[in-house]
């Protein structure tokens, strides 16, 4: 199987005297139907990855290849294409619209990409929210929702346009141990049932133990990485 995304040798510093060092040459490849989860100490540089990987930032060194194509010359709107058609994003603050419905929350992406009629968009956001267990709540808006049910419909926002990578950040950092395992149930799912690659980044043990891969980072680099066989 190819990758979806790698990287090579990639670094992204701060300028500064001295200059602040993010990631420090980092290699690797995310593949696809595959749970990775990324860990290490507070401040190691997790968040400062998934950012890269996810092409929400630049690379100071390095390239960052998605489908095989590399990523560095491509401007600001292009990449933001590629966001938008084939990633999705969970943080650990849900960041829903608060004037819309979960339904129009979950509208939301597909409404952008502009590639089907509303009808449509409106019948796969209903059915993605029945998949998470939501299909009663759709109509409601996100101060009407538990924590866990606003996780619940931020991932099926990040999967309305069927992106080929999610990536997480701390995406259960916020939630109890019950809705906690939840999520790391559909992580799992979303990458073994539905063949996407999911990367997140978690202090959570649980999640990184429900994880394919673990990439241990310290001080911007990877210090391990350990397949777990399936
Ligand atoms: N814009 C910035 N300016 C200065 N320092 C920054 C900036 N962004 C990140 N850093 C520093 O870079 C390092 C890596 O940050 P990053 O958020 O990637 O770490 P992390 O491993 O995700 O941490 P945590 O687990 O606490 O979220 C940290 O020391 C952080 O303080």
């Amino acid at each position: 199987m190819s990758a979806i995304i790698e990287v090579e040798g990639v670094s992204r510093s701060l300028p500064g005297t001295p200059p602040v060092t993010l990631v420090a040459d980092v290699s690797l490849s995310i593949q696809p139907a595959t749970f990775v989860a990324i860990v290490g100490p507070s401040g190691c540089g997790k968040s400062s990855l998934l950012y890269l990987l996810g092409l929400l930032d630049r690379p100071t060194k390095g390239h960052v290849l998605f489908n095989g194509q590399d990523m560095n010359p491509l401007r600001g709107d292009a990449r933001a294409q590629i966001r938008l058609a084939s990633f999705g994003f969970v943080f650990q603050f849900h960041f829903l619209l608060p004037e819309f419905t979960a339904l129009e929350n979950v509208m939301l992406p597909m409404r952008r990409l502009g590639k089907r009629p509303l009808g449509e968009i409106r019948a796969k956001a209903q059915a993605l929210l029945e998949g998470m267990g939501l299909g009663e709540k759709s109509a409601k808006t996100p101060d009407r929702l538990s924590g866990g049910e606003r996780q619940r419909v931020a991932i099926a926002r990040a999967i309305a346009n069927d992106p080929a990578l999610v990536l997480g950040d701390e995406p259960t950092g916020n939630l109890d141990s019950q809705n906690s395992a939840r999520v790391v149930d559909m992580f799992r799912n979303l990458a073994h049932e539905q063949g996407r690659a999911v990367v997140c980044v978690t202090h959570d043990p649980d999640v990184a133990a429900a994880a394919d891969v673990q990439i241990s980072m310290l001080d911007g680099r990877i210090k391990e990485t350990s397949v777990r066989p399936r």
